[in-house]
């Protein structure tokens, strides 16, 4: 078994076609953000306290009401069928088995319905949605994921236009090969067709006061990097945040997701969320004592079902859980609620 996300990312990489493994991996322009959002967390240096010893660390944390395992959960990313058979039907069972948040992509292989049956009860699933600039069928969307049973709606608001992604020019990688589909698309016009999923470039605060409107589910936008923006979704109702550049793939040279997350923790009182570039136990103690409740990781779980489906998920998942306990016991505190901003300092090499 791989010992690392990196040589899970290097499995994937072997048994992937190329087209594939560039759409996962690749980012937008220079791919600089891409690149920034792991340098960053590699700048960042932990200060750790001695002599707090405790026989075990709790993981644990709250969010919606819901209590999950540890404060990672799975980023929603697209297309999961490239990466194995079972797509995100594998990766709702790896997620349910690891007790943590599922987000699913609104661009899945698979259905929401089929999502929740397959991740089960013990699944906490969230749906993300791009809004449409038909507002029915947004309200469709949003009421299957009610039905599925989802948690929380989580709404990307840093995609107003498609980011430019040169890797998949390259490659002419524009659909899903014949017969995959984006299964939430499908029936949303009542003649049994599949609509393509819409940027929309004029998206504004009233179509987040819409959706707040739609549904009694939180919605947590995804994609604030700026602090006012942070506070002014607030004030529309919305009730958490997941701080993200979508892992580089929208603006290049966007600022690197962990130099975000304080500055929008520090001025709002719902729950933050931080992903981009997290690969290692020690990202995820960074990220929480910057204030985020929790990480996502997106390509990680692409690694783990590409290199070995269900199995390889559950492993990428459990090895950031002991990584996140290792860095818990070595910093010494005995909860991810015990991590003090006071546990970071910046590279002074
Ligand atoms: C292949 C791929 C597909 C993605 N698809 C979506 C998507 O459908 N919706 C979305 O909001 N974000 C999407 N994202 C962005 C992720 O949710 C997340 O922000 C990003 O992957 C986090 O960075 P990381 O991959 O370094 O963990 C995608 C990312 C990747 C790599
Ligand atoms: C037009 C299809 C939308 C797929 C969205 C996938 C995505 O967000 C990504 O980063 O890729």
């Amino acid at each position: 078994m791989p010992f690392s996300i990196r040589e899970f990312e290097a499995l994937a990489r072997d048994r992937l076609p190329r087209y594939v493994y560039d759409f996962m991996a690749g980012g937008a322009d220079d791919e600089v953000t891409v690149r920034a959002n792991e340098n960053a967390f590699a700048r960042l240096r932990l200060l750790p306290r001695v002599l707090r010893g405790r026989p075990k660390r709790d993981l644990g944390i709250t969010l919606f009401g819901d209590e999950i395992t540890m404060p990672v959960v799975l980023s929603p990313t697209a297309f999961h069928r490239l990466a194995d058979p079972e797509g995100e039907l594998a990766t709702a069972r790896a997620a349910a088995r690891a007790g943590t948040v599922m987000i699913a992509s609104m661009a899945s292989t698979a259905s929401i319905g089929d999502i929740a049956k397959a991740g089960g009860a013990d699944l906490a699933l969230w749906f993300q949605a791009y809004i449409q600039s038909d507002t029915g069928i947004t309200r469709t969307l949003v009421r299957r994921a009610e039905d599925a049973g989802c948690r929380a709606l989580v709404v990307t608001v840093d995609s107003p236009v498609f980011g430019w992604r040169e890797r998949d020019h390259r490659n002419g990688f524009h659909h899903l090969p014949v017969g995959w589909h984006c299964e939430n698309m499908r029936d949303l016009t009542g003649d049994g067709g599949v609509l393509d999923i819409e940027m929309v470039a004029d998206l504004s605060w009233d179509h987040i006061d819409q959706l707040v409107a739609m549904t009694d589910l939180p919605v947590v936008l995804k994609g604030v990097l700026h602090p006012d923006d942070a506070v002014t979704a607030v004030d529309h109702g919305v009730r958490g945040l997941l701080v993200s550049n979508h892992g580089g793939r929208q603006l290049d040279t966007a600022i690197a997701t962990i130099d975000a997350v304080a500055d929008i923790a520090a001025v709002v009182d719902v729950p933050v969320l931080v992903d981009g570039g997290v690969r290692r136990g020690t990202d995820v103690v960074k990220a929480l004592a910057f204030g985020a409740r929790a990480v996502g990781v997106g390509r990680p779980v692409l690694w783990g079902l590409a290199a070995r489906g269900e199995d390889g998920v559950t492993e990428v998942l459990e090895l950031l859980r002991a990584e996140i306990d290792r860095a818990l016991a070595l910093t010494g505190c005995a909860s991810a609620h015990e991590v003090a901003r006071d546990l970071v300092r910046e590279d002074r090499c």
